[in-house]
């Protein structure tokens, strides 16, 4: 048995696949057995319990972390504090908060237990086409895991990359995101500029399908739009609400605490907060103002 993945979602699940197609005997544990039970058919072996992982991994033991950021990962790894021995070596790819990451290593070295937050992406799309991995922690740490990470990347050379000491890997994860959510906005507010310029007409399905090939803007967002929009332009069953998990606000937390101006992040994040906000209490706000210092009219809020 080579590591053992806690947390076998939607990214734990098939990153455990992609280590088990390359070769990697996997250990697996989720509280949910129907994840766990939908790998043993593909030679994973289920913990069935934190505490067993100590007698069914070798030591010293990798135990690879891809859970919800925030109390349930901070749980996990107090708990994992005290099954593990000095030497294991604890990785979290889960979308954390690079400040817990450091203050987690911190702890866990004090029981001579190694940690490295490993910035994960990809989505579910990984499991075919790898992903990309940003890996914080020592060189000792990064020459132990390099095997995983070459066998996880699109490739075993490239797509992973050791950004640097611990708190690093999850830091380049949170820009990356921040990033993506900056691309993100410009690709939708481009669309629904076209969209809105009914005279034309526009086929939004066949412009990003044509964009997809030999322009500026090709990427891989532009892909999965084009994708989606092949089969419905309308989006009359999209909610028009865009959640975010928490990588876009300690983006901006970051750029604030060092000067940094980031307004096209910031201004997409907002964004999202805005479709967020069912009451609406600013935007009726305004036009109260309007009214009451111009006396404009105000619609009623079933028009
Ligand atoms: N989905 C993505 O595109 C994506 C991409 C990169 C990183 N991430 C990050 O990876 C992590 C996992 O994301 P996901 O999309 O796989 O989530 P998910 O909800 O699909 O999977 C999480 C898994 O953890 C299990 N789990 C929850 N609490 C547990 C506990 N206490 N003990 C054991 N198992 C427990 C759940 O049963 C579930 O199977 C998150 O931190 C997320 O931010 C997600
Ligand atoms: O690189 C990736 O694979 C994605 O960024 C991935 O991490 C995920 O889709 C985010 O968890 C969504 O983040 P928001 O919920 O903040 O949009």
């Amino acid at each position: 048995m080579d590591l053992a993945m806690i947390g076998l979602g939607r990214m734990g699940g098939n990153m455990a696949r992609r280590l088990l197609r390359a070769g990697f005997g996997v250990l697996g544990y989720d509280q949910a057995s129907e994840a766990v039970r939908a790998l043993e058919a593909e030679g994973l072996v289920a913990a069935p319990s934190l505490e067993a992982l100590r007698g069914l991994l070798p030591a010293p033991r990798t135990v690879w972390l891809m859970l919800p950021a925030g109390a349930i990962t901070e749980n996990t790894l107090s708990e994992l504090a005290n099954v593990l021995e000095p030497g294991d070596l604890v990785i979290d790819g889960g979308n954390a908060y690079y400040k817990d990451s450091q203050r987690r290593a911190a702890r866990l070295a004090e029981r001579g237990i190694l940690f490295a937050d490993v910035g994960v992406s990809g989505g579910v799309w990984g499991l075919e086409n790898g992903y990309g991995l940003m890996l914080g922690g020592t060189p000792e740490v990064a020459r132990r895991l390099e095997p995983v990470l070459r066998a996880l990347a699109p490739s075993p050379d490239s797509g992973w990359v050791h950004a640097g000491p611990v708190g690093a890997g999850h830091f380049a994860k949170m820009v990356h995101n921040g990033i993506e959510y900056g691309m993100m906005q410009a690709l939708a507010e481009g669309l629904n500029l076209l969209r809105k310029k009914r005279e034309f007409g526009f086929d939004l399905a066949r412009l990003t399908e044509a964009w997809r090939h030999g322009t500026v803007i090709r990427s891989w967002l532009l892909d999965l739009t084009a994708q989606y929009l092949a089969s419905d332009q309308d989006l009359g069953d999209i909610a028009p609400v865009v959640a975010d998990s928490g990588e876009g606000r300690w983006t901006v937390l970051e750029a604030v605490e060092l000067g940094v101006p980031i307004p096209v992040i910031t201004q997409s994040l907002f964004t999202r907060f805005e479709s967020q906000d069912e009451e609406d209490y600013d935007e009726r706000l305004l036009a109260v103002m309007r009214k009451m210092f111009g006396g404009h009219g105000v619609r009623k809020a079933q028009d």
